[in-house]
This record gives structure tokens, sequence and C-alpha cells, in this order.
């Protein structure tokens, strides 16, 4: 094994969502997904029909192989999912087996909140425990405003705008959007509250700021679950489309900025229905990609290896939510 000799690590370790990539996977992913989260049965029955609908394969494990080929760093590299496999536990087992003692986590989230952030180090720490002598496992920080994010994010964003109509490409609105979560959620997200909004509404100017600085820009939600009586972030992105439509906007770029890959809640939630919902309205519409294997994306874990060994977030910081039994749970 090579290590570069600054290296204060001697292994990276993606840690991502997961996804299944057959149809047989997509329920007890599913099932993985929402354990004790309280999602009605209905929203998880048609979610498994958005999975089977692609064959009963989600892209995003393929897009975290395609990013661990496309990355450039001296040390060995190991991966580990939150929902399927290749599962953390297994991933950090095998690195102690390696005798690996100390790895950089890079985590495909960019930003703070519970389920982005701090279910990705109970995540880690409980895959720690379960393995005698685990490394050490130190997160990386938080980069949705690094550098090379918005860089790739801006290079996506031009590339969706030049993929209107040139009629239509002056007057077009940039929507950003992202996973949205429960309101109690979002206000608890960093270490003084709000901070998955704030980061969101941070990493959209930038790249705005890059793109075109004059250009009108909002924020929405995607990929709405819960329960309906639980309030999550809104407006969602076809209630938004909606209201821009009314209020004479007749082109739209979409940009995923609160996700990494063009995962299924991308496709299906931007390509499938969002489209739809512009075709239905009459708007053009377009999506940019999201950072993928962008080259400054994948320099960017690079630098981040290279910074200073990040402090870990306070212990309060992004609190888990209360946990609630399914409502059709014995
Ligand atoms: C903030 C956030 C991100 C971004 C940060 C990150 O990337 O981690 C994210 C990413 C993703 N979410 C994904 C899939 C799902 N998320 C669900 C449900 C939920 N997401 C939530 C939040 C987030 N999710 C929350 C609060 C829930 C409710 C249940 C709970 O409290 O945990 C469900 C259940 C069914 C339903 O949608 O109702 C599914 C299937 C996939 C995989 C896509 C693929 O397979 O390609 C990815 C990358
Ligand atoms: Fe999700």
């Amino acid at each position: 094994m090579v290590m570069g000799s600054t290296s204060a690590y001697d292994a990276l370790l993606i840690v991502s969502f997961g996804g299944p990539e057959k149809p047989e996977d997509v329920m007890p992913f599913l099932e993985n997904v929402v354990r004790g989260r309280g999602v009605p049965r209905e929203r998880l029955l048609a979610v498994e029909a958005h999975y089977q609908g692609f064959g009963g394969v989600s892209p995003i494990n393929q897009q975290c192989r395609d990013l661990i080929d496309a990355l450039d760093v001296d040390l060995p590299v190991y991966w580990g999912n939150r929902n399927w496999q290749p599962f953390l536990e297994d991933t950090v087992r095998q690195m102690a087996a390696d005798g690996v003692t100390r790895a950089a986590a890079f985590v495909t989230a960019a930003y703070s909140s519970y389920s982005s952030c701090r279910q990705y180090l109970d995540d880690i720490d409980r895959a720690r425990a379960a393995v005698p002598g685990a490394p050490e496992i130190v997160k990386l920080r938080h980069y949705y405003d690094h550098p090379g994010f918005i860089a790739a994010m801006a290079d996506h964003t031009r590339a969706a705008l030049d993929a209107l109509p040139a009629s239509e490409r002056g007057a077009a609105r940039l929507v950003f959007t992202a996973h949205s979560i429960p309101v109690s959620m979002a206000q608890t997200a960093g270490p003084q509250g709000g901070a998955y909004e704030a980061q969101l509404r941070k990493a959209a100017a930038l790249v705005t700021e890059q793109v075109d600085p004059a250009r009108s820009w909002d924020l929405a939600w995607q990929s709405r679950s819960g329960p309906p009586s639980v309030p999550w972030l809104e407006p969602d992105i076809c209630d938004h489309l909606e209201r821009l439509h009314d209020d004479g906007v007749r082109a739209v770029v979409t940009v995923p900025i609160g996700f990494v890959s063009d995962h299924m809640e991308v496709i299906y939630d931007l390509d499938v229905e969002a489209a739809a919902m512009a075709e239905k309205l009459g708007m053009a519409f377009t999506r940019a990609s999201t950072a993928g294997t962008h080259p400054r994306f994948v320099s960017m874990v690079s630098e981040l290896l290279a910074e200073p060994v990040p402090a870990r977030c306070a212990a309060l910081c992004c609190p888990a939510p209360r946990r609630r039994p399914t409502p059709d749970a014995s």
C-alpha cells in the first residue's frame, strides 16, 4: 500500500446511502431505510414501484463505484453503505483485517442535518462497535461550499441552461432542489439549528454567482416522505412549478444541489415527476447533472484529505428525531 508521507490517514472510506441492484432487493432495502421511521405503507409501496419501474436497480451503488474509479488518492479506498450491500459493518471488518488504523470517511452527503450527517456518524459508530479492532474513522468536513463542489455544479448548470431552447434561455429560472426533511429536523440541523436550509441557500447562491449573477433562483424541495400529519419543508418542486407558471415563468432549469449523484431520487422525482408537471404546464424544463465524477468534485476529495484533521461534530448537533413505529406495524 502506498501512503503519502504527509497523510494523516492510512485509508479512505466512502460512506453512502446504498441502493438495490435487483428487483428482489428493493423491498428489503426499503425496510432498512424506513425501520422505526413511521413512513406509511402506501408511501413505501409507491416508492417500491419507482424502483421496479427502473428494473429494481438504483443507480447509486454504480455511481459510488464510478467515483472510486475516478479518485486519484494515494490511499487504499474502501466503501460501505447505510442501507444496502456493501454494508458499512462488513467494510469496517475488512479494514480491521487489513490493518487499517485511522481512516478518513468521505460521506456522499454534503450538508448538515440528522439524515445527512448525524445518521452517518451513528452508522460509523455502530459499525465500529460491532468490529473488534476497528480503525479510528474521521468524517471529513461538510463540503457544500467547497470550490470543487460549486465549480462542478456551476458547469452542469450552464450545460442545462444551454440545453433549453435558445428563445427560453434568457428568462429561465434556476430552481435548486434538495431532499425535503421534517421541519423539526430542519430546525435542529447544525450547531445553531437551521443549518440544512442555510447551507443549501449558500451553495445555490455560490453556483448562481458563477453561472449568471443576475439570474433569479429559488430553492424547492423534493422526495417528501413520512406521514402527511408531520410537516416537512415546502414548497415541493411540483407545486413550485405550478406557482412559477402562474407567475408567468416559461422555462426552468432544476439543479439538484442537495445530492452528489444522479440516483433514484433525482431521476424519478425530477426527470420523471417534475418533468411531467412542466410538460403539463407547457414549460420548458431541463435538469442539471449532479456533481458525480466531475473532475473538480473528484479532486475536491483529495483536497479534503490534505486539510487538517477536522474536529468531530458536537454531540448535540443534528439530534436524532423521536423514532416512531410504522402506523400499521403490530
Ligand atoms: C436529507 C436526505 C438525503 C440527502 C443526504 C443523503 O444523500 O444521505 C437523502 C438521500 C437519499 N434518500 C434515498 C432514498 C430514500 N429516502 C427515504 C426516506 C427519507 N429520506 C430522508 C432524508 C434524506 N434522504 C428522510 C428524512 C426520509 C424519511 C425516513 C427517515 O426518517 O429516514 C426513502 C424511504 C421511502 C420514501 O421515500 O418515503 C428512500 C427510498 C436515497 C437513495 C436513492 C437511490 O436509491 O438511488 C438517497 C441518496
Ligand atoms: Fe431519502
